[in-house]
């Protein structure tokens, strides 16, 4: 939807061909209840900051006319991202009500009472845009993931609680290993608990462990993953599909610094910086009321989303070429129509995609190259998803539902030919393919559209 740009509160007019990446924005309050507040957006900030009165919120308002969480903004190529998220009283822009919208700077935003004027100003000087092609042992030169390692290296200097955001195989457990590398516990071990893959009745123990006959089977006391953390980091990933009465329990682990074994009386202290992945909206799991409002609270002093690899501008060419000497193809460089191809490729499965697709082009030679060609670039009788595209057009959707609707049929559909083409076997189709086993299971549970499908 387009905003107009009003002139005059421009204090550095619009970059010609696309956003400045050394631009920064700042949001004031100019009438209403907040009046005189102030909040500046850079390359220091967490990716998406929430506007609202909850105590979660980056940028947190009085007005009781404004919602808990009200709505995020993120820093994008273009801008800024707007995105309300189910406010009550809704999310204006320029006097147009908004679900989703670019803005550029200038415009006059309304949130209850409080009307915030967007404004681009420099980058001062003491926050330079990094040229870094790197931070620890995440790979990336695009603006979008440069635009994070300042962030992350003062992360790393701090021992606050980091919630990373992306989709899968973005890199989510890379950056928290390297934050915790280039932090003063990097001696310390570097633990990770993945909430999806341990049965339901084991969770707890395997958090914070269990005492010897605390239940059939518990024929020794074992140590949790907290206990097993100590002096270093624990990664808590996929935290969003943590049940509620662990999450009670993990909030108190975090607050007090101690946990308490399944069948245990004792406390015992641990030293242990806490850092958890999703690749659920977090926003939209609290807003659900099915993560508590505290613990995401707690968790979320800072926030990092990893952009998907198809939003890093350039990044799947610096990617190729160091994958492709990282997996031993120094003899001869990458050949440059496998970039461009790889270049017009939507990469679902993102970096770990990228990755898997350079070993097997490396290990099995052109051969895999033809195979893979022809998924990368299906003939256009064969492009799966034509009348989908054409049924959510229909539909007259937001646009993020929409693609979103898209996306998922998409992914059904790509799950099924690799599945087909391995005979059923997950375990091979998920790794032919780079999407992470888990999410295989995911997306093969999602039903067809037309079905009960939550889009
Ligand atoms: N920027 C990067 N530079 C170098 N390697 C990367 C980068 N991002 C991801 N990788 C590699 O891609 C693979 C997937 O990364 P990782 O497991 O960190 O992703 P993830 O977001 O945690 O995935 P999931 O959500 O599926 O668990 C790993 O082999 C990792 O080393």
């Amino acid at each position: 939807m387009p905003i107009e740009e009003g002139a005059s509160t421009v204090l550095q007019s619009r970059p010609r061909g696309g956003f400045n990446a050394t631009a920064t924005f700042r949001l004031r309050v100019v009438e209403g209840p907040d009046a005189g507040r102030e909040f500046v957006l850079d390359g220091t900030q967490p990716s998406r900051v929430l506007i609202g009165t909850s105590p979660a919120c980056a940028f947190r308002l009085s007005d009781r006319q404004i919602s808990r969480r009200h709505a995020s903004i993120d820093v994008v190529p273009e801008g800024l991202r707007l995105t309300d998220l189910g406010s009550t009283n809704g999310t204006w822009a320029n006097g147009l009500c908004v679900f989703d919208v670019r803005l550029h700077g200038g415009e006059l935003v309304r949130l209850g009472d409080n009307v915030l004027r967007v404004e681009v100003v420099a980058m001062p000087a003491e926050h330079p845009t990094t040229l870094a092609m790197r931070f620890g042992r995440l790979v990336g030169a695009s603006p979008e993931m440069r635009r994070l390692y300042p962030l992350c290296e003062r992360l790393a200097a701090t021992d606050v609680p980091v919630v990373i955001e992306g989709e899968t195989g973005t890199g989510k457990e890379l950056l928290a290993e390297s934050i915790h590398e280039e932090s003063a516990r990097e001696k310390g071990p570097f633990v990770v608990f993945d909430c999806t893959t341990v049965a339901a009745n084991l969770l707890e123990s395997t958090l914070f462990g269990h005492e010897r006959g605390a239940f059939t089977g518990a024929v020794a006391a074992r140590r949790g993953v907290f206990e097993q953390a100590h002096g270093g980091t624990l990664l808590i990933d996929e935290i969003g599909d943590l049940d509620a009465s662990l999450q009670s329990k993990l909030l108190r682990a975090i607050e007090r610094n101690e946990v308490q074994r399944v069948g245990g009386e004792k406390f015992v202290r641990v030293d242990v910086r806490v850092m958890a992945a999703t690749r659920r909206d977090l926003d939209k799991e609290v807003q659900a009321g099915r993560f508590r409002d505290d613990l995401f609270y707690r968790l979320a002093v800072a926030r990092i989303e990893l952009p998907p690899l198809r939003e890093r501008r350039g990044d799947v060419q610096v990617l190729g070429r160091y994958f492709w000497e990282q997996l031993g193809g120094t003899d001869k460089p990458i050949p440059e129509d496998l970039l461009r191809r790889f270049e017009e490729y939507g990469w679902p499965g993102n970096v770990r995609e990228l990755h898997n697709a350079i070993a097997r082009r490396l290990a099995l030679g052109d051969l895999a190259a033809m195979e893979r060609s022809r998924a990368l670039d299906p003939a256009p009788s064969q492009a799966p998803g034509a009348d989908v595209i054409k049924e959510t057009l229909a539909m007259d959707l937001p646009f993020p539902a929409a693609r979103q609707r898209v996306m998922n049929a998409f992914e059904r559909g790509y799950v099924e030919r690799v599945l087909a083409k391995h005979g059923g076997n997950v375990v091979r189709a998920a790794a032919a393919s780079g999407i992470a086993r888990r999410y295989f299971y995911v997306i093969k549970s999602r039903q067809r559209p037309g079905g009960q499908e939550n889009e």
